[in-house]
């Protein structure tokens, strides 16, 4: 079963502050639309905020780490000890997701959602039901008990943000097999073949990214996933422990009304899983860049969501949302800091 709060209603956006945004940014001394997306941001972030004057100066970043039997079948072009071994690297500041946080200002947060670690790490916030999951090519990745643990996982990092106030959170990955295992769960929540979705993850070649297909395939239909399979099936079956926990932290961090900006392929396919369980999550979710993972746009498409940037990233670890901050936070000066028409005496549009 999972925790009663996954279905608890998300507030709406406020429309009040939409309108107002929308008619604010009518009269900044530009032609309408020219700031093109950027308007987009800040009226959907003054919406979320309900605030005149939205901002993205206070966004913690929170990474979930876990492991994967399914690593055990050579489906990663890296072995599964890396996983633990990043999270010393994050902890010791070394990690890209260390140097964007470190550079943008944020809060970074490491937690262990079921590493194969056995000691605690310093820096590192161990809260896992289990080390790893099952190898779902031969058994069930995780108990029902196991996946409801994990949604709490999710939900307590986002209570440890409140300290930060943050107007904008940021939940990230790391975790050795993790593409394989989002990978399946998009499969089989959209029903779509393994091979149409299945990337390269950290560099499989043409013939790794077949085998990685074929496992997948094999496993869907041995756990019965073929079609409209139930969300938390789906978790059981092929899911991962910091998926899961991506998936709880967003509803939790929706239902707090706080908005947060979803980074790449495995994010979105947390943030998917999110949605399914509870729609009225979605509007408190901002798309930051397009993986070059395969299977990303097919995620994206079924969300109705558009990144903000393109730029062939494949890393995870939340770097493509780190990396579209800034972005975000022009958008949000913009509509904060321009003259209006009236301000600047400036002529408006030839009616
Ligand atoms: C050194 C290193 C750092 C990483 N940081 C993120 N990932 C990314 O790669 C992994 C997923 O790819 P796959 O499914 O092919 O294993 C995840 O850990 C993801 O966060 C990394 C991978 C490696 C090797
Ligand atoms: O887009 C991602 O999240 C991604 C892609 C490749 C490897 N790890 C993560």
């Amino acid at each position: 079963m999972l925790p009663e709060w996954i279905s608890v209603e998300c507030a709406a956006p406020s429309e009040t502050h939409r309108e107002a945004a929308l008619a604010r940014q009518a009269q900044l001394t530009k032609p309408m639309g020219a700031l093109g997306r950027l308007e987009e941001v800040a009226v959907a972030l003054a919406a979320l905020q309900a605030s005149k004057t939205p901002g993205a100066d206070r966004v913690p970043v929170v990474l979930f780490a876990g492991d994967h039997g399914i690593a055990a079948r050579g489906v990663s072009a890296y072995p599964p000890e890396v996983t633990v071994q990043m999270l010393g690297n994050f902890a010791g500041g070394g990690a890209a997701i260390s140097v964007l946080s470190r550079s943008l200002g944020c809060p970074l947060e490491v937690v262990d959602a079921g590493t194969l670690a056995v000691e605690p790490m310093r820096g590192v916030v161990v809260d896992k039901p289990r080390r790893g999951t099952r190898d779902f090519s031969v058994e069930r990745a995780l108990t029902p008990e196991e996946v409801a643990f994990a949604c709490d996982v999710g939900h307590r990092a986002v209570e440890r943000q409140a300290g930060h106030a943050p107007q904008l959170l940021i939940f990230g990955e790391m975790g050795i097999g993790n593409t394989t295992s989002a990978a399946a769960m998009a499969a089989a929540l959209l029903s779509c073949a393994p091979a149409d979705i299945v990337g390269s993850g950290t560099g499989l070649d043409a013939e790794g990214r077949a085998k990685k297909a074929k496992v997948i395939a094999d496993a869907l239909a041995r756990h019965g996933l073929a079609s409209d399979a139930p969300v938390a099936e789906v978790m059981e079956a092929v899911g991962g422990l910091e998926i899961i926990a991506m998936t709880g932290a967003i509803i939790a961090a929706a239902q707090r009304r706080w908005p947060v900006l979803v980074d790449g392929f495995i994010v979105s396919v947390a943030a998917l899983v999110a949605v399914r369980l509870n729609p009225s999550c979605r509007p408190w979710l901002l798309f930051s860049h397009r993986s070059a993972e395969r299977g990303h746009g097919m995620v994206l498409e079924a969300l109705g969501a558009r990144a903000l940037i393109d730029l062939d990233l494949r890393l995870g670890e939340a770097s493509g949302a780190a990396t579209a901050l800034p972005i975000i936070r022009l958008a949000c000066a913009l509509h904060n800091g321009m003259a209006t028409f009236a301000e600047a005496a400036v002529s408006g549009r030839e009616s």
